[in-house]
């Protein structure tokens, strides 16, 4: 969610009033556009930012609920994604699955220095080049069987 946000800018907002952010005087009902793909890579922000390391946020109080500006996969204020919590309820619980229930590895002797991680730029950022995973189970076959049967 920091390194590859789904959707590199919020959605255009309008200022009601005149502020200033970063030394940079907006005027009121001046269009925005929050480049948030930007700002998560940013080393002002994050150190060491195009490193993924999901432990940096271990004993840290930044989460992305929208009070965090370095952080807003989901946006924030009053427009914020409102699927905040099903999407992430979603996205943990699928992850989880697919990690419970399989071993995966890279086809082919990749390793993970082969893996291409760019993206293709549009609304929303996917991978350029899709990922190729191989699955081998890694429970019992009678589990998969079961949890497949009405
Ligand atoms: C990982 C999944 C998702 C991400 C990263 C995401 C991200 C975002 C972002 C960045 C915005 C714009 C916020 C802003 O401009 O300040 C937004 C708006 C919105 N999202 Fe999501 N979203 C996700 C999933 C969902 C889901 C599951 C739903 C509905 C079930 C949803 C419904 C909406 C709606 C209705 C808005 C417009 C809110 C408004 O303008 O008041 N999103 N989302």
């Amino acid at each position: 969610m920091r390194l590859h946000p789904p959707g590199p800018l919020l959605i255009p907002h309008e200022s009601t009033e005149e502020c200033e952010i970063g030394g940079y005087t907006v005027p009121a009902r001046t269009r925005t556009v929050v480049n948030i793909y930007a700002i998560a890579r940013d080393e002002d922000n994050w150190e060491d930012p195009l490193n993924f390391d999901p432990d940096r946020f271990m004993g840290s109080n930044i989460d992305l609920k929208g009070r965090h500006f370095e952080y807003l996969p989901f946006g924030s204020g009053r427009r914020i994604c409102p699927g905040l919590m099903l999407a992430m309820a979603t996205v943990q619980f699928i992850l989880g699955s697919v990690l419970h229930g399989f071993n995966w590895r890279l086809p082919g002797g990749q390793t993970i220095d082969d893996l291409d991680m760019s993206e293709s730029f549009g609304l929303t950022v996917p991978k350029a080049v899709p990922l190729k995973l191989v699955p081998s189970p890694r429970l019992e076959p009678q589990i998969y069987v079961k949890s497949l049967s009405p």
